[in-house]
């Protein structure tokens, strides 16, 4: 499903400085993982690496059984479209309402409003917004930005999610609520990674575990 061989990520503007080394690990298809690690450990950049929104410096990457070197620029989008993602800062498009936000990746997609509308709703009604479906996001509390912002990842049925911080900004009952919905898309086929900072949570949802430090996978499992 993914598979990292001794992955090292250099930034152009990073002064020859290696945000990762070495990193090597495999995820199951329809496996759960924890990505843990201190602040600045690199667990943004190694989500950047799966999400394809970073290419490795060094080492092979393989997502969806593709190897992201040899892939040809044209198929990144079809690829990526495979692939959820969820940002702590929700990175909701203020102008637009809780349903049309959801509703993103299928009209990227190019369906009609006819064919998404059952799956809109259907994902609305899942994390608890169908009532606010009108409403602009700005209006929600930051649980509710949160739950809208994994809507509009899994709308279209990724076969993978990735989350990056996805309870940083929430109490801990919202923080509870959020990690739900990814264990039930777990339940329900799709191979989830979740960072955080948080050690609480991996101990309350038992999973497997990637831990990071300075960059470097210490320990795995
Ligand atoms: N665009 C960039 N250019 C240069 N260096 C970067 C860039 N993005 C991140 N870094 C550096 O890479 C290292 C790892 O950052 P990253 O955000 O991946 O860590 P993190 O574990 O996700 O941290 P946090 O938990 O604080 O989000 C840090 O030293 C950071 O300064």
């Amino acid at each position: 499903m993914v598979r990292f061989s001794q992955v090292g990520l250099r930034y152009p503007e990073g002064d020859g400085y290696w945000t990762l080394s070495d990193v090597s690990f495999a995820l199951a298809p329809g496996s759960y993982t924890w990505l843990l690690g201190p602040s600045g450990a690199g667990k943004s950049s190694l989500l950047g690496l799966i999400s394809l929104s970073l290419r490795a410096t060094e080492g092979e990457v393989e997502v969806l059984g593709s190897r992201i070197r040899r892939l040809p620029r044209r198929a990144f989008p079809a690829l990526r479209r495979r692939i959820g993602v969820v940002f702590q800062d929700y990175r909701l498009l203020p102008h637009l309402s809780v349903y049309e936000n959801a509703a993103l990746p299928l009209r990227i997609q190019g369906l009609t409003e006819a064919r998404l509308a059952a799956d809109v709703r259907e994902i609305l009604r899942w994390v608890g917004l169908l009532d606010r479906a009108e409403a602009p996001p700005s209006t929600l509390s930051g649980g509710e930005q949160q739950r809208l912002a994994l809507a509009r990842a899994v709308v279209a049925r990724p076969a993978l999610l990735v989350a990056d911080e996805p309870t940083g900004n929430l109490d801990a009952a919202q923080a509870r609520r959020v990690i739900s919905l990814l264990r039930e898309m777990h339940r329900m086929g799709t191979t989830v990674i979740v960072a955080t900072h948080s050690e609480e949570l991996p101990e309350e949802y038992p999973a497997p575990t990637l831990r990071l430090d300075a960059g470097r996978l210490v320990s795995h499992g």
